[in-house]
């Protein structure tokens, strides 16, 4: 069954959002789907995959159209360079729709949009490539493994150059790969409330596939539903949507019942809610993030889930707040990163990083340490944590932090699985690797106050 929605101009409309206005792939591609609510699941499904695909596989889709194409990809007008990089993206990954109707749809959609005089060059670029892909040459690993693995993974070359230079080549290749395979969401159950039991019982009444996530016991990967709005288990706040390695961000915070928490940028609430959570409704968790729209996220969060005992506000995390000076049993740093451990969640990240956002972000960061540690009661508690694997935003930081804080890292190998206990788990802190450890690519670290 069709809806009658064109769905190739959805995926164009979708992808000119992403690669020209900068629109984060997560939100233009839900936006657009909750526009037609009404569209099967099939459809929703379709228009998702082509877009996070085309984006996922961004540079090695330029790779093969500018092999075959007078005009190269980046001096195309955007319109006809989404719609051939998500036709090519169709051709050379989705079996189930045939070569011609992917070439005939994307030449339709040329007209639509007005490039009535390109359509011959649509239609025989993608009949070129349709016929002569499987024979094309690709870069040589041996004679350049950087631009191999680059057009491979469609990674840019200089985020392959450094994490060859900080992980080496095996573990690179397993990140790379890990960042390209499509994974089911991982929720946590919310045990303080629901038995796991009861909570995956409701997710499977309702045709949900059910299986458990790596390390935790209440963590468990969802998929073959249409919308995670419609199940009964997320709409009863029975279920937070949180990777493992968010959730052992508060394993090793570790909070008593009462414990007063302050968690500087709790957006959207994951973190805030299981720290609420493992205090059974006791004490209070302050999650704070820097504007209204990120407030009203972790509101909506706090609500769904009735966390009595979590509350939010504006405060940015730069800004010296008197009134939590030494306050604090934990404080939660979350800090703002480069997001290179959740590229396979978000893969327009590697596109637009540079390193001068980069050092922009080590200097924010530093900051939002700084008045972090002030929060800290002596003895209570810092976490820092990213969802990078960039070693100037974690160890590096970890480091200047502990040189200029009157601070200790604090061993977590009380709270942290056997898996993935080692030397720096001892030490108190832990790199988590996409790939590797099959987790996001996820930093924490643990600090006592002296
Ligand atoms: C990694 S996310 C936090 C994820 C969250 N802890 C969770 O578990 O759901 C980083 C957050 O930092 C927030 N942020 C960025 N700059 C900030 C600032 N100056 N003050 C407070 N929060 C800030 C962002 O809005 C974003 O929500």
């Amino acid at each position: 069954m069709t809806s009658g929605i064109n769905t190739r101009e959805m995926i164009l409309e979708i992808l000119l959002q992403i690669n020209e206005e900068g629109e984060h792939s997560h939100i233009a591609i839900r936006n657009a789907l909750s526009k037609y609510q009404f569209l099967p699941k099939q459809e929703r499904a379709f228009i998702t995959r082509v877009c996070e695909g085309t984006l996922e596989y961004r540079i090695l889709i330029d790779y093969i159209i500018d092999s075959f194409s007078k005009i190269t990809v980046d001096k195309m007008k955007p319109p006809i360079r989404e719609i051939l990089r998500s036709a090519v993206y169709q051709l050379k990954f989705m079996d189930r729709v045939p070569d011609s109707a992917v070439c005939n749809e994307a030449v339709k959609l040329a007209q639509r949009k007005g490039f009535y005089n390109l359509k011959p060059f649509v239609n025989g670029v993608l009949r070129t490539i349709a016929r002569q892909m499987d024979e094309l040459e690709y870069p040589s690993r041996k004679v350049n493994l950087v631009r191999y693995l680059s057009v491979r993974y469609s990674m840019p070359e200089p985020l392959v150059l450094r994490w060859l230079n900080d992980y080496g080549e095996e573990v690179t290749e397993k990140m790379l790969a890990d960042f390209l395979e499509e994974k089911p969401i991982t929720v946590r159950c919310r045990t303080y409330l629901n038995s796991v039991e009861e909570t995956c019982e409701s997710l499977r009444n309702q045709g949900v596939k059910v299986e458990p996530a790596p390390y935790l016991p209440y963590a468990f990967r969802i998929s073959d539903y249409n919308h995670i709005l419609a199940l009964d288990a997320f709409i009863e706040g029975k279920i937070v949507a949180q990777d493992v390695s968010s959730m052992l961000v508060s394993e090793i915070a570790n909070p008593q019942k009462g414990d007063y928490i302050i968690d500087m940028c709790a957006a959207p609430g994951g973190k805030s809610i299981h720290l609420g959570d493992k205090m059974e409704g006791f004490g209070t968790v302050d999650a704070r993030d820097v504007s209204r729209y990120k407030v009203e996220l972790i509101q909506e969060n706090i609500h769904r889930t009735d966390s009595i005992n979590v509350q939010a506000h504006v405060q940015d995390a730069t800004v010296f707040d008197v009134e939590s000076e030494c306050k604090a049993d934990i404080v939660l740093a979350d800090v703002p990163c480069s997001g290179y451990g959740v590229i396979g969640k978000k893969p327009e990240i590697k596109y637009r990083s540079t390193a001068q956002k980069e050092e922009e972000l080590v200097i924010l960061q530093r900051n939002i340490l700084d008045k972090a540690a002030e929060y800290v009661k002596p003895r209570g508690v810092l976490i820092f944590s990213t969802c990078t694997i960039a070693k100037e935003e974690n160890e590096e930081n970890m480091m200047w932090f502990m040189n200029n804080h009157p601070f200790k890292l604090e061993s977590i190998d009380e709270f942290v699985p056997d898996e993935l206990k080692s030397e720096t788990t001892s030490l108190g802190y832990l790199q988590l690797l996409p790939g590797v450890h099959g987790t996001d690519g996820f930093f924490m670290a643990k600090f006592r106050r002296k």
